[in-house]
């Protein structure tokens, strides 16, 4: 044989599943999106087409919509662990799983006196999790996407290397808008109890925003690490998060041209810039932790 296989897994990706849990008259919804990677003893599919091992993408479909009615949405987390062990040790080929979880965040729409059951989309970032489990040990990795921030003043950009291609001018006072994708990865579970997942979310993300908003900053780099370093300092159970900031560039109106002044004590008007933009990444870890959050953390 000239060839061989290396790598393969396959699932299904991005089942969509609302799940509406009815408490009385009060109604709560939880919207998702789950991908489902299985990886094991499936060489064969490949290589002479024999599907013994292959339990269809639609079952995996089937399931997480079978588990969702069966067992509920607890968090993102929860459900993804339960999906994880149930596809590992329900079949003997599966070694591996992930599952992968994005929610999609709804606000509830007062209605008094008419019960709780009327929903808007928020516009909240969304939130991410990922889960593998290997039939031993579980690594949960939860995040957020498309958590849209902006600093007015407190930012500056000074001091920066410059060759003759330069020609971006120092700055003491600038807008700082950026949209934040953060992926952090919790201590190995080793037997203990699961965590809250809710409430660690909420804390990670008040960490984030805090230190986004509490930092005098001198590049979006500086902000970064200041916002990683809070998640770790305050969440025992978290050892790495990596972080992915576009640099969303507000850039001053020249207003000249019209007699018109554009930087005044009452404020100024801004182009915002969608492209291109400055992408600012990395991972701060726990002291002694090791890295292990994929560099690109939106694969
Ligand atoms: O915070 C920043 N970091 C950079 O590396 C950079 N580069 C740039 O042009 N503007 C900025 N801003």
């Amino acid at each position: 044989m000239a060839t061989t296989l290396g790598h393969h897994q396959y699932g299904k990706a991005e089942i969509r599943l609302v799940r509406i849990t009815r408490d009385g008259d009060t109604h709560h919804l939880k919207d998702l999106a789950v991908s489902v990677v299985l990886s094991g003893d499936m060489a064969e599919a490949h290589y002479s087409g024999s599907n013994a091992n292959v339990l269809p993408t639609d079952t995996l479909k089937n399931t997480v919509y079978a588990f969702a009615q069966e067992h509920g949405v607890p968090s993102a987390e929860g459900f993804g662990i339960l999906l994880a062990r149930h596809f590992v040790t329900s079949r003997a080929p599966v070694h591996h799983a992930r599952v992968r979880i994005e929610e999609y965040a709804w606000d509830r729409i007062a209605t008094p006196g008419r019960g709780a059951h009327s929903f808007v989309r928020s516009g909240r970032e969304v939130r991410t999790a990922r889960v593998a489990f290997d039939g031993r040990k579980w690594e949960v990795l939860s995040g957020l996407r498309d958590l849209t921030v902006l600093n007015s003043t407190d930012s500056e950009f000074r001091g920066y290397a410059k060759d003759r291609y330069t020609t971006l001018e120092e700055t003491d006072d600038r807008v700082l808008a950026t949209s934040v994708t953060a992926v952090w990865r919790h201590a190995d579970g080793d037997g203990r109890p699961e965590p809250d997942w809710d409430l660690s979310y909420e804390r990670a993300r008040g960490h984030l925003l805090g230190a986004f908003a509490g930092t005098y900053s001198r590049s979006l780099q500086q902000t970064l690490y200041r916002m990683g370093a809070s998640v770790i300092d305050n969440l025992d159970g978290i050892d790495e998060i990596r972080l992915s900031l576009p640099n969303r560039h507000h850039v001053p109106v020249d207003l000249e041209p019209f007699g018109i002044e554009n930087d005044t004590a009452e404020g100024a008007v801004y182009v915002a810039v969608d492209r291109p933009y400055g992408l600012i990444e990395a991972t701060v870890l726990r002291a002694g932790a090791e890295p292990r959050i994929p560099v690109d953390p939106t694969r």
